[in-house]
C-alpha cells in the first residue's frame, strides 16, 4: 500500500536516446526526481535541455518509436510507465496522468464544439451515457471558471480567446480525475495577464483536487510563483533539486545561481541582470564531463570528470563537481 509521504511518482535514472546517423545520442540521460501526492515540481532550463522529452517519454510520446529507446524506471501507483504496453497507456493518459500543452489550438480539434471534445475524452475513460459525459463536462468547464458553461459548450475553439481555450484544456485534463497532470509551458503563447489568470486557476485546481503536478518551464518567476520543489535541468540532465524556497535562498549549482541572476526580481536585489554567455550544448557534443563547465565561471581542470547527482541534504540534489564551494569566488 502507498503511505500519505510515499511518491506519486518515482522516475530513476530516465535515458531517452535517438539514432543519429547510426549512433545512439543521448537527449536526456541520468534523470531521476520523485513528486508526491498533491506536490508540484517545477521542471525548469533552458530551451533544449529536456524537459518536454523527459516528459514525452514518461506519457510514452518518446522513446519508443522506431530510431529511438528508452530506459531507467518511472513508478507511478504500482507500475513502470516506461514499461507499460500501448493499451495500458491508452487507459493511463488522460486519465490517471493528464498533460497540458503550450498552444491551445493544436491541441483542440477545431472541426469540433468543445463541450463534445471534452465529453468524448471522458468517454474513453468511464462507462457514462454520451448525455451524462456531456453533463461532465459542462461541469469541468465550470470548474475552471468557463462562463456561462452550458452555453460555451457549444462553441468552436476558434469562437474562444486563447485563455479561456487553455482553460478549455484544463477542464479537459481535470475531466477523469487524474491524480497527477503534467503541464508543459501552458502559459507560455498567452499575452502576461492571461498568463496570471492560468497560473492562478491551475493553482487552485491543485489545491482543490489534491493534484500533484509536474510544471515545465524555462520561466524561475512562475517556479517561485507556483511549485513547491523544482529540479533544474541542463544538456539533458538535472543538475540541482530541492525545496523552492530553499533553492532560491542559496541555490547549490553554479547554473542554478545563474538561471536565478537572470531573473529580473533577483537582479534588482543584486544590482544586474545577468546573462549566461554562451549556449547550452547539442546532445551530438555533450561534453564528457561536467556539461556547464564551458559556460561556468567557476570551472576547475577536474571539471572535466564525469558527474553525477548527489543528495547533499534530505531531498536536496547538486551535480556540481565542486559542490558548493564556488560560492566564495561569487562573494570575492
Ligand atoms: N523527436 C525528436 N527527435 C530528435 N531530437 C529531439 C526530438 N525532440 C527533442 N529533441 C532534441 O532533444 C533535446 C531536448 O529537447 P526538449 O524539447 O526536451 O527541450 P526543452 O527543455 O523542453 O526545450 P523547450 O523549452 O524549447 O521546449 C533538444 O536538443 C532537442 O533538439
Amino acid at each position: 500500500m502507498t503511505g500519505a509521504k510515499d511518491p506519486l511518482l518515482n522516475v530513476e535514472n530516465l535515458r531517452v536516446e535517438i539514432d543519429f546517423n547510426g549512433a545512439w545520442v543521448p537527449l536526456v540521460d541520468d534523470v531521476s526526481f520523485s513528486v508526491k501526492p498533491g506536490e508540484t515540481l517545477g521542471l525548469v532550463g533552458e530551451s533544449g535541455s529536456g524537459k518536454s522529452v523527459s516528459a514525452m517519454s514518461l506519457m510514452g510520446f518518446m522513446g519508443r518509436q522506431r530510431g529511438q529507446r528508452l530506459s531507467g524506471t518511472a513508478a507511478f501507483q504500482g507500475k513502470d510507465l516506461l514499461r507499460l504496453n500501448d493499451r495500458e497507456l491508452e487507459s493511463m493518459r488522460g486519465n490517471e496522468i493528464a498533460m497540458v500543452f503550450q498552444e491551445p489550438m493544436t491541441s483542440l480539434d477545431p472541426a469540433f464544439k468543445v463541450g463534445h471534445q471534452i465529453a468524448a475524452g471522458i468517454r474513453v475513460h468511464q462507462h457514462v451515457t454520451a448525455a451524462q459525459a456531456k453533463e461532465m463536462a459542462i461541469e469541468a468547464m465550470d470548474k475552471v471558471r468557463i462562463p456561462s458553461a452550458r452555453v460555451r459548450a457549444d462553441s468552436y475553439p476558434h469562437e474562444f480567446s486563447g485563455g479561456m481555450r487553455q482553460r478549455v484544456l484544463i477542464a479537459m485534463a481535470i475531466a477523469n480525475n487524474p491524480s497527477m497532470l503534467i503541464a508543459d509551458e501552458p502559459t507560455t503563447a498567452l499575452d502576461v495577464s492571461v498568463q496570471a489568470q492560468i497560473l492562478a486557476l491551475l493553482t487552485e485546481m491543485k489545491e482543490d483536487l489534491g493534484l500533484a503536478m509536474i510544471f515545465i518551464t524555462h520561466n524561475m518567476g512562475v517556479v517561485a510563483d507556483i511549485c513547491d520543489r523544482l529540479a533544474v535541468m541542463y544538456a539533458g540532465q538535472i543538475v540541482e533539486e530541492g525545496d523552492v524556497f530553499e533553492t532560491f535562498a542559496a541555490p547549490q549549482h553554479p547554473y542554478t545561481d545563474r538561471l536565478l541572476a537572470a531573473m529580473p526580481s533577483i537582479a534588482s536585489r543584486r544590482g544586474s541582470l545577468e546573462w549566461i554567455p554562451g549556449s547550452p550544448p547539442k546532445p551530438t557534443d555533450f561534453p564528457a564531463g561536467c556539461r556547464f563547465a564551458p559556460r561556468c565561471r567557476h570551472r576547475l581542470d577536474s571539471c572535466e570528470q564525469p558527474t553525477t547527482l548527489l543528495e547533499i541534504s534530505p531531498g536536496r540534489s547538486n551535480r556540481c563537481l565542486r559542490g558548493n564551494t564556488w560560492m566564495e569566488e561569487n562573494e570575492s
